[in-house]
């Protein structure tokens, strides 16, 4: 690949006068992007929605930017959006603050941690196929609505065991009030302040205080059962999060930043999961040979008619290899930003403090010099011989450096796992041979409309 020698103006990508790219960009977000990459080697700096923005098109600067210079870069202005109500927790907090949280929360993730959970993930799943066994199997399924409920299940389990399951199954239309108007906000060239109410705006802050409200409750019921008997403990994140201590100060966190970090935990951890499911089920309804490699492996490893040893859900591989894969393809995460503190060196250009960096998971998944025949289906690319030969960073489907997703072991496990028991007891098949559904690129990448398809049950 041809690399222009150092100068110091990176190349500009040139869109219309006033409106620079944003025009292309709004209109379709994933073509403009595999354009910039088709048209500039390394990387491009454009006008959108009035700022100028670098698009990083190589792994070797997404590793710089998030990994060897990443004391250097805070998140980008659309996370603030994203704060409004996620608060300080996780996903938006930064420096100082945001590592003391990470550390806390770190063990909540731990290996041995998710093995515990693993049984839970399993029932909530069968559960589900029992559903859709009672039903009729020539009616379409809504896969991105069962996906959505299933994982929000499972995410609320994690965080709470099992004596809240009924209270926050009533939030579910709140969280999805939320995730409509960040997707609505993240789009829109103008945001109408929220101290005007609009109806979206009153929509939304009435979502954020119901959401709010059963959180702590919840907190507070525990507090209480805690005073009572300061033994009391419960096995889930919640109270991980609740008796974790910092080494310093011995401090635990207060009920509001509990509040921040529950939040995001649900809002990060359910929604992403549930779009990569919809999308590996659409990709399997397209290659029946994948999903019945898939179903082989799980007669071998969980064995044939019997009740699946859930612990052994990491022995999966092949099945991990096609998440990887669907992932790669269509990353829930098809966008991640950052912004300059300092003055840097990227690449062979200099940037000034306060520059604003894209990196898109979604174009560096579909760059040839990494994927050869980047559009096709080929899980084998994920094998541990295959992913030696590429760049770590060239796939980034859950970001890359410190700020590298907490919840990416869970989300694994819970993929394989649920993907491996569909496809157990179920034949995916599309509605029609000719059935295409379009990546609509909002928070999260999801399909356009909503994925339906087809679930035929085996014997
Ligand atoms: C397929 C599923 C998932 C995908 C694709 C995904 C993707 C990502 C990405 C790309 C980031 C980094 C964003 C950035 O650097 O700006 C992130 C951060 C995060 N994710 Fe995930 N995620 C998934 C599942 C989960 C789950 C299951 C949980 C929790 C149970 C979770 C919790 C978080 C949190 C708390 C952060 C912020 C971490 C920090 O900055 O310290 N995610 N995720």
């Amino acid at each position: 690949m041809n690399i222009s020698p150092r100068i110091s103006e990176p190349p500009h990508h040139k869109g219309l006068p006033i409106l620079g790219s944003t025009l292309g960009f709004v209109r379709d977000p994933l073509r403009f992007l595999l354009s910039l990459q088709e048209k500039y080697p390394r990387l491009a700096t454009v006008n959108l929605l009035g700022r100028k923005i670098t698009v990083l098109l190589t792994a070797e600067d997404a590793r710089h930017v998030l990994q060897e210079n990443n004391r250097n870069y805070h998140k980008s202005e659309a996370y603030k959006i994203l704060a409004i109500f996620l608060g300080n927790g996780l996903l938006t907090s930064e420096g100082d603050f945001w590592r003391r949280q990470r550390k806390l929360a770190q063990p909540a993730f731990y290996k041995q941690r998710l093995a515990l959970m693993i049984d839970m993930m399993g029932q909530e799943t069968a559960q589900l196929l029992t559903d859709w066994k009672t039903q009729d199997p020539v009616r379409p399924v809504n896969i991105s609505q069962e996906m959505l409920r299933l994982t929000l299940n499972i995410v609320t389990k994690a965080l709470f065991s099992t004596d809240v399951g009924d209270r926050v199954a009533g939030i579910s239309d709140a969280l999805n009030d939320i995730l409509h108007y960040a997707d609505r906000s993240l789009k829109s060239f103008i945001r109408i302040p929220l101290r005007y109410p609009t109806p979206a705006n009153v929509r939304f802050q009435r979502a954020v205080a119901q959401v709010e409200s059963v959180i702590y409750v919840i907190i507070h019921e525990r507090r209480a059962a805690q005073a009572q008997n300061e033994n009391l403990r419960y096995d889930d994140l919640l109270d991980m999060l609740m008796n974790t201590r910092d080494e310093e100060t011995g401090e635990t966190m207060s009920d509001s930043q509990l509040r921040d970090e529950v939040t995001t935990i649900f809002m990060a951890g359910h929604e992403t999961t549930a779009n990569a499911l919809s999308w590996a089920l659409y990709v399997l309804a397209q290659h029946p040979e994948h999903a019945q490699k898939i179903r082989n492996e799980s007669f071998r490893v969980w064995e044939k008619g019997k009740q699946p040893d859930f612990s052994k859900t990491r022995e999966l591989t092949y099945t991990l290899q096609v998440v990887h894969e669907v992932m790669r393809l269509y990353p829930p995460a098809w966008v991640v930003g950052r912004r300059s503190l300092g003055q840097d060196q990227v690449g062979t250009y200099d940037f000034p403090a306060d520059s604003y960096f894209l990196i898109s998971p979604y174009t560096l998944h579909r760059r040839a010099e990494y994927w050869p025949q980047p559009d096709i289906f080929m899980p084998e690319r994920f094998s541990e011989e295959q992913s030696k030969s590429r760049p770590t960073y060239a796939y980034l489907p859950f970001g890359g450096g410190p700020r590298l997703c907490i919840g990416n072991n869970f989300a694994l496990l819970e993929m394989q796992l649920v993907l491996a028991l569909i496809l157990r007891d179920f034949d995916v098949q599309l509605l029609s041979e000719d059935q295409r559904v379009k990546p609509e690129p909002m928070v999260t990448l999801r399909p356009e409309n909503g994925l339906s398809l087809r679930l035929m049950p085996r014997n």
